[in-house]
């Protein structure tokens, strides 16, 4: 199976600090792939990387078995790639249609086009089966943690994207509003997307994700299939960048 997104080779240093070491990492569509790794091992460097943000001191990226260049936040776009950032960027002052078409608004002549708007955005809503919302028209500022995330997602997925990255996003929620926003990540997968998910919560990795990619000092220490893995040897694999006794080569599942 050819990755959606594949990274090869990747350096990157900050002046003197090299904070990412030659990193390979896959994504696979129709799969969750989570990317762990302790505070400071580059996963946040890297996704910026990705995401256009940052440039790439060395490696290359290939997008669907492509080699393509990824110089700016529109250039991932274009591709389809969409980062949810932890901070999630919404605005408290707009509502909901506002928020996921905040900076991409659609006009019909110099006006608004707010029909079609709002049908899209709810069209992207109950097609990720979110009914949490009670109404799109409803102001951010009003939502749970649970709710804002759900629209951070459906923001990401309105543009026809096909990699989606989420940086942690149940880092802020409580246990229901954590359920929601995996099965919502779950979900995403199964209507084709690569979804990538940043955490360091093994349990919200081990519920949801089909891989995963763990990041040690800057080097990918290795990816493997959830399936092959227990918790006990991934918090290994990020705390001492060590397969132990996995068996792996090159720091893949054979
Ligand atoms: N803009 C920057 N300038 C200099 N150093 C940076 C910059 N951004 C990140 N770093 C350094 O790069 C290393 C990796 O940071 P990064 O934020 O990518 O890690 P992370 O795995 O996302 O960590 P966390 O889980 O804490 O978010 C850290 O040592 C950090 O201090």
């Amino acid at each position: 199976m050819t990755p959606l997104l594949e990274l090869r080779g990747i350096d990157k240093s900050f002046g003197p600090v090299k904070v990412l070491h030659d990193v390979g990492f896959s994504a696979y569509a129709g799969e969750v792939t989570a990317l762990v790794g302790d505070n400071g091992a580059g996963k946040s460097t890297l996704v910026k990387c990705v995401g256009g943000i940052y440039p790439i001191d060395a490696g290359r990226l290939f997008f669907d078995g492509r080699e393509v260049h990824v110089h700016s936040p529109r250039d991932a776009a274009e591709l389809g790639i969409e980062i949810v950032y932890q901070d999630l960027a919404l605005c408290d002052n707009l509502d909901i249609v506002q928020n996921m078409f905040l900076g991409r608004e659609r006009k019909n002549g110099l006006l608004l086009d707010e029909d079609t708007m709002e049908e899209l955005a709810e069209r992207t809503l109950s097609g990720l089966s979110v009914r949490t919302v009670k109404s799109i028209r409803q102001q951010v500022s009003s939502l749970s943690g649970g709710q804002r995330q759900t629209v951070a997602i459906a923001k990401a997925v309105l543009w026809n994207s096909k990699v989606v990255i989420l940086d942690e996003p149940t880092a802020a929620l409580g246990v229901a509003q954590t359920a929601q926003v995996l099965e919502l990540v779950r979900r995403l997968a199964d209507t084709g997307l690569a979804v990538v998910l940043i955490s360091h919560n093994m349990n919200d990795v081990f519920a949801v994700s089909d891989r995963i990619a763990a990041l040690y000092l800057g080097r990918m220490a290795a990816q493997v299939r959830t399936a092959d893995v227990t918790h006990a040897q991934v918090v290994e694999l990020i705390t001492s960048g060590r397969s132990g006794d996995l068996g792996l080569k090159n720091g893949v599942t054979p």
